[in-house]
């Protein structure tokens, strides 16, 4: 269990993070998201003690991480996969890591089979794909089986193959009761991958909620198609639906579901030649609750719901 309370940190005139406050729970997969420069990944460096917070507290399992006495034992973290030195072995550079925490070498190989790099397990690291050291730096964080895991933007740069490891991989750590938090920047990575998402802009919680949550909450419309469109049109408007007209004729209603519009539609002798109803998809909804905190919004990301 991971617990952020009224977190701000400032760096000069930047509120990096202000005044966030969150949970994250065990036995699900939770999404940290946000723009860029939304304060992730200071965030995530202040849980793991590498950041003072400027004000409030994060902890883990109830304690400040610079008060847990073996913390490799207790959170597992990737904050940048790069970052095993190029020469070593990636047996070498795990026993190192090992040896620190008081965790033997029996657990380096076995932590190694179960990311699948057993084989190159004695070729150095400057060799290894992307791939390869997220595979590596995960390893790594499982290595004193810990119960809680952090990961910073996971995905990112992984080809396809890479991505659906890295899903699975955190769906069976979760499923074994961890808690289990990675960063990303990108819904449509998030969206099969996590069962829960915080989403942070300019510092602040934007939304929190299950994915699914979040897909049902966002606004849907319904597309309906009829040869007596026009009488159609205000008797939707009179349920309290608002009804626009797209140029090949269509009406869009929002606020009113294909059931109800079929049924109104039956009773009033109207025939419907369409009853499409249409949800936004998990990046319509992240991009509209971001829209006003991007860093350097694209006139193209400026958002605007009809
Ligand atoms: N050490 C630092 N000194 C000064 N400003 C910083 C520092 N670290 C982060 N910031 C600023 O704080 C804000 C939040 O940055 P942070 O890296 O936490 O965001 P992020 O959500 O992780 O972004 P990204 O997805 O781009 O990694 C940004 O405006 C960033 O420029």
């Amino acid at each position: 269990m991971i617990v952020v309370r009224e977190l701000s940190k400032r760096y000069g005139p930047t509120l990096a993070v202000d005044q966030l406050s969150f949970e994250v729970r065990p036995g699900v997969v939770t999404g940290f998201l946000g723009p860029n420069g939304a304060g992730k990944s200071t965030t995530l460096r202040i849980i793991l003690g590498l950041h003072h917070p400027t004000s409030g507290e994060a902890l883990i399992g109830n304690r400040r991480y610079d008060r847990i006495h073996h913390p490799l034992r207790e959170v597992g973290a990737v904050l940048d996969a790069g970052a095993a030195h190029p020469g070593r072995t990636a047996f070498h550079h795990l026993a190192c890591l090992a040896r620190s925490n008081g965790i033997g070498k029996a657990r380096v190989t076995a932590v190694l089979e179960q990311v699948g790099l057993a084989g190159v397990a004695h070729k150095r690291v400057g060799g290894f794909s992307l791939g390869m050291r997220q595979r590596l730096g995960i390893a790594g964080a499982l290595l004193g089986d810990p119960a809680v895991i952090l990961l910073d933007e996971p995905l990112n740069g992984l080809d396809a193959a890479g991505i659906r490891w890295i899903r699975s991989t955190l769906r069976e750590l979760a499923a074994e009761g961890r808690t289990v938090l990675l960063s990303s920047h990108l819904m449509s990575e998030m969206a099969l991958t996590v069962d829960h998402v915080l989403v942070i802009g300019r510092g602040r919680l934007l939304e929190e909620s299950s994915v699914t949550q979040m897909r049902d909450r966002f606004e849907r419309d319904v597309l309906v198609r009829s040869p007596r469109a026009a009488e159609l049109a205000p008797i939707l408007t009179g349920l309290g639906a608002s009804v626009t007209t797209t140029d090949d004729g269509w009406l869009v209603a929002v606020g009113v579901d294909a059931p109800t519009i079929g049924d109104v539609a039956a009773a009033a002798s109207i025939p419907l030649h369409g009853l499409t109803p249409r949800s936004a998809t998990l990046e319509d909804v992240y991009l509209e609750l971001t829209s006003e905190v991007v860093e350097y919004p694209a006139a193209t990301q400026r958002r605007t719901r009809s």
